[in-house]
């Protein structure tokens, strides 16, 4: 199985791709929000495939699309960790998950859900902050941005791996397969 950091690197690729076929032309900070209105979409994209939330429903069962769309978000969530330099705080610890499935998160789905936007909008759009020296946070984590970004993707596995139940395998794959057909997508002038 591939690492976090090779999914990274493997993004960079067709992103840079998607840029040059298209001719693209953007400053640093356009492209950002670009990637975040498109994870925006991805994410209510899952969620409207997945169901959790419509209670209006007599069976809302997860529809099939679900880890397609989870991976299209993903797409854009490595884009934005290679844009900012982010790509070390894509590590997880496996306890930290095990943890909210053991305890279960406040809120339920909905809660991680809109912390996840809450998160990518300060870690995006709050002044640079340096954390403390002594901070009791994660050592490598330098600002206040970082912290959020590190949280919402926390967040964003914990919805794959514990509300929906994939596996690492299974997410690292539908990736892989979804950035192939991207890279086809581009091949035939999409
Ligand atoms: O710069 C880009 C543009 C698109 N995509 C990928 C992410 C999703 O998998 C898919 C979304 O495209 P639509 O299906 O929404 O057109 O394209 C990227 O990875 N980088």
């Amino acid at each position: 199985m591939k690492t976090i950091e090779e999914l990274a690197a493997i993004q960079e690729k067709l992103d840079q791709r998607i840029i040059t076929d298209k001719n693209i032309q953007w400053t640093e900070k356009d492209r950002l929000l670009t990637t975040l209105v498109a994870l925006d979409v991805e994410l209510a994209e899952m969620a409207n495939e997945s169901q959790w939330f419509k209670v209006w429903k007599s069976d809302p069962q997860p529809k099939e699309k679900v880890l397609e769309e989870y991976v299209d978000a993903l797409h854009f969530f490595l884009s934005i960790a290679n844009q900012k330099g982010w790509v070390s705080y894509l590590r997880i610890h496996p306890e930290a998950i095990e943890d909210l499935e053991d305890e279960g998160f406040d809120g339920g789905l909905n809660g991680i859900y809109l912390e996840i936007k809450g998160s990518l909008i300060n870690a995006l759009f709050t002044k640079e902050k340096p954390l403390p020296e002594n901070s009791m946070f994660f050592k490598d984590v330098k600002t206040y941005n970082a912290l959020s970004f590190k949280s919402a993707w926390f967040l964003f596995m914990a919805i794959g791996l514990v509300g929906f139940k994939f596996t690492e395998d299974q997410i690292f794959e539908a990736y892989l397969e979804k950035n192939k057909v991207n890279h086809q997508r581009q091949d035939s002038g999409y």
